[in-house]
């Protein structure tokens, strides 16, 4: 969006304020001066006249909204003319018919521009808060993602654990780990590498109960969270994960990949900090993998 140039706004403003000021010469000397009172009206216009100024310096901050600036600018201009030709009039006694008309006509526009400037701003600014809260979920929503899946990241789980433990809320943690990962890096490169995650964390995510479940929680390690749920059937939960992606084919280029995963299951106790939770499931986990890998194994 094109800004416009800072000067052009204040020669909109000071060339008609320096007209004024030529005029009440002219017009005085063909005049004559008002009596002394009448400059406290010409010192009140002044006063207004350097608030309207001020106010265009102000309004500069409306830049960005272009429409809404200029609005402000023209309303701004139309009382600075108003208060020019009072100014002229006060100070030179110049009271025709067509300065009278010319000075109302510059208060309704100015009033009129002003106005509608206000509500644009309003809106401006309410569109303004909008896209900013709109932004902050943005972000709030991307730093509890994991970029590679799209599922929810350690962050994440952490919060959510978080929230079990302050309600005092027993969990089922599942911890789900892939079987001898490196050698998918190894043997067809990092690229194959992180499709194989993304392809399994999507397995994951579509065969738990809620998306919001699922975590990836490190390299090759991911994380489901089941509330309402016994250990049995949690157990079930696992072997069907496992099996899905046993029987998964991971797509690769113009290769099929077949991967699997070791599971460590553990139920949380009451009073057991989220660390100790963790560590029991991962205990789990690592004699899954000591025993062959591909099983699921439930902490006790
Ligand atoms: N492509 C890819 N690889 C990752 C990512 N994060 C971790 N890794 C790799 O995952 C591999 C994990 O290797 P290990 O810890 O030895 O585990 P593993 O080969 O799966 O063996 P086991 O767990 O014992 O079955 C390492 O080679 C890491 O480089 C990632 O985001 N993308």
């Amino acid at each position: 969006m094109r800004q416009p140039t800072p000067l052009l706004p204040w020669l909109l403003i000071l060339l008609p304020a320096t007209a004024m000021v030529v005029l009440v010469l002219v017009l005085s000397v063909q005049t004559g001066w008002r009596s002394a009172i009448d400059y406290l009206d010409i010192i009140a216009e002044l006063v207004l006249l350097g608030i309207l100024l001020k106010w265009v310096q102000t309004a500069s901050v409306l830049k960005r909204q272009q429409r809404t600036y200029w609005v402000f600018l023209a309303g701004n201009a139309c009382l600075v003319w108003l208060m020019s030709l009072k100014l002229v009039e006060e100070v030179s006694l110049y009271n025709e018919l067509w300065f009278q008309i010319a000075e109302s006509l510059f208060a309704i526009a100015g009033v009129v521009l002003l106005s509608m400037g206000i509500a644009a701003w309003s809106r401006d600014y309410q569109a303004l808060i909008d896209d900013t809260e709109a932004k902050k979920n943005q972000y709030k929503q991307l730093s509890i993602t994991d970029a590679l899946t799209g599922l929810m990241n350690r962050t994440a789980y952490n919060q959510r654990i978080e929230q079990f433990v302050s309600d005092q809320q027993p969990y089922l943690l599942m911890l789900i780990d892939l079987d001898h990962f490196k050698q998918i890096n190894d043997r067809y490169g990092h690229d194959a590498g992180d499709a194989a995650l993304k392809q399994v964390g999507a397995l994951l995510g579509s065969n738990s109960r809620n998306q919001e479940d699922c975590f990836r929680v490190g390299g090759e390690e991911f994380a489901i969270v089941l509330t309402q749920c016994s250990l049995s059937q949690a157990e079930s939960i696992a072997e069907r994960l496992r099996t899905a992606i046993e029987t998964h084919a991971i797509r690769w280029q113009d290769a099929e990949l077949s991967c699997t995963v070791s599971i460590g299951l553990c139920l949380s106790q009451t009073g057991e900090s989220p660390q100790t939770t963790y560590r029991h499931a991962d205990a789990a986990l690592y004699e899954a993998k000591q025993n062959g890998r591909n099983r699921v194994v439930v902490s006790h």
